[in-house]
């Protein structure tokens, strides 16, 4: 089932997520419908904290054909390179607003799977930029925390604008 996104500001998206204890069939059908949620969204990823579910699990599909969902539950990245890069980000929860954060883009992810077997690889480019924006989803920090004052007070603008033609297209 397709799960609302809550939009920036809304303070739920600044809660911090609990860690998942069990992968029960509850939380299949979560990770099922945030995936549906995130290709419905022409989302690369999606964290719960988005669906205003506050517990450690991400998803992320960076293929073309959409076809290669992965799940990261209770995911801990570890920056690997010192040297952060820029690159252009963008958000589901501040819909049509990209602009330029710098990370370090080579990092470590240890997690789970949906099957509960362990995660554990380095990862680099758009795949470690992805998992870091959606880490500091579940930490409540959102990709505009990191751009000047300015630019988050025309991107709460700009989300309020797009929120509007939105609902008027029914
Ligand atoms: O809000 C989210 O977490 C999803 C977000 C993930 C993300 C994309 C790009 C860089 C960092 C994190 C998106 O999928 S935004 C929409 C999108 O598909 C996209 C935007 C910019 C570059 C590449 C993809
Ligand atoms: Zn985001």
């Amino acid at each position: 089932a397709l799960l609302p996104i809550l939009s920036y500001p809304d303070p739920r998206l600044r809660t911090i997520a609990k860690p998942v204890k069990e992968v029960t069939a509850e939380i299949k059908t979560l990770i099922a419908d945030m995936i549906e949620t995130m290709y419905d969204a022409q989302g690369i990823g999606l964290a719960a904290s988005q669906v205003d579910r506050h517990i450690q699990l991400i998803v992320m599909d960076l293929s073309e054909d959409k076809d290669s969902s992965r799940v990261f539950i209770n995911p801990k990245v570890t920056p690997l390179v010192e040297e952060k890069q820029p690159y252009e980000e963008g958000c589901l929860s501040v819909p049509e607003v990209y602009d330029k954060v710098e990370r370090p883009n080579k990092v470590r992810i240890e997690a789970l799977d949906e099957n509960g077997n362990k995660i554990d690889e380095e990862v680099e480019g758009l795949l470690a930029v992805c998992i870091q924006h959606e880490m500091d989803h579940l930490n409540g920090v959102i990709f505009v925390d990191y751009l000047s004052r300015l630019k988050q007070t025309r991107a709460r603008d700009k989300v309020r604008k797009v929120l509007k033609i939105r609902e008027k297209q029914g």
